[in-house]
């Protein structure tokens, strides 16, 4: 091992616990994209990593990004951080991009602690929302890079940070500005890197060759101008949540099965060639069983569970504003419903045709229920799948720094949750795109109790130091 990475790994070690605090301290910023009474939070996140990075010397922009519409109210968006440290010519220039925007969380979703205090277990858990999405990972690499300032170690790379306070939530003017800044701030880019991602178990250190993208819809059904008595209206009238959820159950069977025409039609075709890729992995069905603490599985088989996930798209019913859900028994009959599903998407499927699918079968299955109600589709947002060469020389150099930290060779999986700015960094920066995971597959990402264990967050940070030196030999 080089005597510098020798030195990282033990300053690292040496200082885990300051590293772990700083942790909490971004934890404790509830930077939550998607509720608009939080959004001075998330810009106060990005004020934090702005900060963070000029003390350490880099080069900073905030790319302000206008204002957002939500719920009637002007809000603004938050901005993204840009960051460059090192210019030298004769080193190669990496961009990463990591997330500072967390999930909603609430104590009473069913976390065991408050969601925004870092807990730190005995088991070595560090349990917080945004732990390991994307905080544990965003952090790390400043850590590392204030690791080397403080060894006296060389940065063998020119640095440039991305980091934007929406990605849980669509996204908004992340394209736009990466293709502007193409020719600017990110010019010179040779790799990007993103470490928004899990490893496929908890043993084994993986890599990431693809991600399937998110077309997110709302089915708005309108009936009369206020809520109803349903003890005088009830059946009187066409009710808009009974057209909406005969609507909804026609989406998608009890297996998964989505029931669109046409959508499946578009699917890559699985070939002999791919197969392999499915073979030899470490996952298991019943990690998953384990992580859920029950067994809902659709798939007796691994690689029948990994395909659905990572090759073909998945349609999800996410929820229903404006229907009643709290404790009691409230008669009413709601006026609006807006109906939440979306989409996971996968090669070759194309976001236009598809959104022409859904609107086209929504109205006509709508137009079957014979409401007197008025029915509205739309595609919030959509972001694009993502599928790459695990052999580029960037992957190659990410093996190699897994293999030096963890002393043993990644496993190679995709994912079936979306970074959807993926495939603008490759086609906008002509640069690969190496998906770098620190936290392991039962960190629960967007779920209760979400934590990224003591293991990966040190490790990972070693990590990045060694594939900047891997990168820096290429
Ligand atoms: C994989 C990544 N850590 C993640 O969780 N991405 C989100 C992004 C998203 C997509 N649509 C809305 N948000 C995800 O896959 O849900
Ligand atoms: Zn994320
Ligand atoms: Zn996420």
């Amino acid at each position: 091992m080089s005597d510098s990475l020798e030195k990282l790994y033990k300053y690292v070690e040496d200082n885990k616990q300051y590293m772990i605090d700083q942790l909490r301290e971004v934890v404790a910023i509830p930077s939550v994209s998607a509720e608009s009474g939080k959004r001075s939070e998330v810009i106060r996140m990005g004020h934090w990593l702005r900060d963070r990075l000029e003390k350490l010397g880099a080069k900073t922009k905030l790319a302000e990004l206008g204002n957002q519409e939500v719920d009637g109210k002007t809000i603004p968006l938050p901005p993204i951080v840009l960051g460059q440290y090192g210019s030298d010519p004769n080193k190669k220039t990496i961009t990463i991009y990591g997330h500072y925007d967390v999930q909603p969380a609430y104590k009473s979703d069913g976390w065991d602690t408050e969601p925004f205090t870092l807990v730190q277990a005995e088991d070595g858990r560090l349990i917080g929302r945004g732990a390991t999405d994307d905080k544990g990972p965003v952090l790390g690499w400043l850590l590392c890079l204030e690791a080397h300032q403080k060894l006296g170690l060389d940065v063998p790379v020119n640095l440039k940070f991305c980091f934007e306070g929406m990605e849980e939530s669509g996204s908004d003017g992340l394209d736009d500005l990466i293709v502007r800044e193409a020719d600017g701030w990110l010019k010179g880019t040779d790799f990007t890197c993103i470490s928004d991602d899990n490893w496929l178990g908890t043993e084994r250190p993986c890599l990431t060759y693809g991600l399937r993208g998110n077309n997110y819809y709302h089915i708005e059904v309108s009936g009369p101008s206020a809520d109803l008595h349903s003890g005088v209206f009830g059946g009187v009238v066409h009710e808009p949540m009974t057209a909406l959820i005969s609507v909804m159950s026609k989406l998608v069977d009890t297996n998964g099965k989505i029931l669109i025409p046409g959508v499946y039609d578009q699917v890559a075709k699985f070939t002999q060639e791919e197969s392999k890729h499915y073979e030899g992995l470490s996952f298991k069905n019943q990690d998953l069983i384990d992580d859920m603490k029950f067994d809902c599985l659709i798939y007796e088989n691994e690689t029948d569970t990994l395909k659905s996930c990572w090759r073909y798209p998945s349609l999800s019913l996410h929820g229903i504003e404006g229907a009643f859900y709290s404790p009691g028994c409230k008669t009413v009959i709601p006026s609006k419903v807006i109906g939440k599903f979306s989409i996971r998407t996968v090669p070759d499927m194309d976001i236009d045709t598809l959104n022409k699918l859904v609107t086209g079968y929504v109205e006509d299955e709508f137009k079957k229920v014979g409401s007197k109600c008025s029915v509205t589709v739309s595609c919030i947002h959509s972001g694009r799948w993502w599928y790459s060469s695990p052999n580029h020389p960037n992957f190659v150099a990410g093996a190699n720094a897994m293999t030096r930290v963890f002393g043993i060779a990644p496993e190679y999986k995709r994912e079936g949750g979306s970074i959807p700015i993926t495939l603008t960094f490759e086609e906008a920066l002509k640069a690969n795109v190496l998906i770098l995971p620190m936290g392991a597959a039962n960190d629960s990402p967007h779920s209760t109790n979400e934590k990224i264990d003591q293991f990966n967050f040190l490790n990972g940070i070693k990590l990045f130091g060694a594939y900047w030196d891997e990168i820096s030999k290429l």
